[in-house]
């Protein structure tokens, strides 16, 4: 068996078309950042991978990625030693506060897991195996995803779009009607069953509202709301009472192990997070305080596919629940999700994806399809990821990113275009 060693890496960022959607940190702005990763090898196979592409990451990844030639593709604890080290004294940094506390551990783990998916694709490539084989075989070959429902505008405020910015055809969705509708437009899509919506945006109990009505409207489908953290503990104890029996999971109510322990206690909702578990240094005090029943895993951030495997097994020690986080991504992130998933058996919630939103890709169409009858991503059939990179794509959208100036993603200054006086408060409510 061959073991391809790698011999360039190459790191380009992408900007991608974003609609305005509303969070607990303002808006999205019209541009979304990515980074695709090329790990070259001396037999030819090119390793592909995907991570945030801001500039604290972009100068990560490329401060890290010299220290990877020569490695071969199969070495990685190799990798993961020599980008820890490489990276040691860095700042910490994170996209966006609504993905946890920026740490060190984060902030290597990102650009770990970035070479080391790119690895397993070369490794696919190498061996004609699936990801999801090398990393101990499917038990499920298509994984379900959840209807990512924000609240939103129907366009970005003035003063926000750039180059050949084009809105998108969704329009607004304000309320509870607009909210389902948003979900309706999905479901007939899609056929996702869950539904989750992104709160902290409007006062809770309209918020609660929204639930309520999608609950009428769609009677068997699971719901979820994730209000960023943005609720305090009292506000969040109130409406987890009133959400009760409502929801398959509460996600971050409130910020910290300490104030999700006491909501916890407060009530029969099960609480998920993907705010206050988000390393594992975090997860003795989630441990000790009992604060969460189920963590909303990303390989972007907690290491990689081999740090994910290792969290769904202390998430099994514990009982807990495992889930997926999403933040917007493009299709060989969702392929890397998708294997990932397909290989976790105790992943028993359907996970997010931001793809309904996305309108460009890098990726060649045709490896990742949809069963619209269940919302669910049939695993792609490929080598490796199983994707291709689209180069005429990976060309156009790295001009986008150069033209459109965007270079960290800040979801608050956006919201000043429209608001001038916003600030950010956590929580708001
Ligand atoms: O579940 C979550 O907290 C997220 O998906 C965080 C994201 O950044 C989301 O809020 C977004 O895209 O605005
Ligand atoms: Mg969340």
């Amino acid at each position: 068996m061959s073991a391809p060693k790698i011999t360039d890496v190459v790191v380009t960022p992408v900007a991608v078309l974003d609609p305005p959607l509303l969070n607990a940190s303002g808006v999205h702005e019209p541009y979304q950042l990515r980074a695709v990763i090329e790990l070259r090898t001396d037999e030819g196979v090119v390793g592909l991978s995907e991570a945030y592409g801001d500039t604290p990451t972009l100068n990560n990844l490329r401060k890290a990625a010299p220290s990877l030639i020569g490695l071969s593709v199969f070495d990685l604890n190799g990798l993961t030693q020599r980008v820890a080290v490489t990276l040691a004294g860095v700042t910490p940094s994170t996209l966006t506060d609504l993905v946890g506390k920026a740490s060190l551990q984060k902030t290597v783990g990102q650009a770990i897991g970035a070479f080391e998916v790119a690895c397993f694709d070369a490794q696919g490539k190498a061996t004609g195996l699936r990801v999801c084989d090398l990393l101990g075989g499917a038990v499920r070959e298509e994984v379900p995803y959840s209807a990512y429902l924000f609240y939103r505008w129907a366009k970005h405020p003035a003063g926000a779009t750039g180059p050949d910015y084009e809105d998108d055809d969704w329009g607004d969705a304000l309320d509870p009607a607009g909210i389902v509708a948003q979900a309706q437009r999905m479901v007939d899509t899609y056929g996702f069953a869950s539904l989750k919506l992104k709160g902290g945006v409007f006062d809770p109990d309209a918020e609660a509202d929204a639930i309520e009505a999608l609950r009428a409207a769609f009677p068997g489908h699971p719901l979820r709301l994730d209000p960023n953290a943005n609720w305090s503990v009292e506000t969040s104890k109130r409406i987890a009472k009133r959400l009760e029996g409502l929801l398959e999971y509460l996600e971050d109510p409130t910020g910290g192990n300490p104030g999700m322990g006491e909501v916890a206690r407060a009530t029969s909702l099960p609480l998920a997070t993907n705010m206050c578990v988000t390393a594992f240094q975090e997860i003795p005090e989630a441990v000790a305080l009992d604060s969460v029943r189920v963590v909303l895993s990303d390989h972007h951030y907690w290491g990689g596919f081999r740090a994910s495997l290792k969290l769904a097994g202390i998430c099994e020690t514990f009982g807990w629940g495992l889930s997926m986080h999403s933040n917007t991504h493009l299709g060989i992130s969702l392929a890397a999700m998708t294997h990932l998933a397909a290989a976790v058996p105790n992943l028993n919630y359907a996970c997010d994806t931001h793809s309904p939103w996305t309108r460009e890709d890098v990726v060649r169409p045709g490896a990742l399809e949809w069963n619209t009858a269940t919302g669910s991503l049939l695993v792609p059939g490929g080598a490796g990821l199983g994707v291709e990179l689209d180069y005429d794509a990976l060309e156009r959208l790295n001009r986008q990113y150069e033209d459109c100036g965007v270079r960290v993603r800040d979801d608050a200054s956006a919201m000043r275009l429209a608001e001038p006086g916003w600030e950010l408060r956590t929580p708001r409510f």
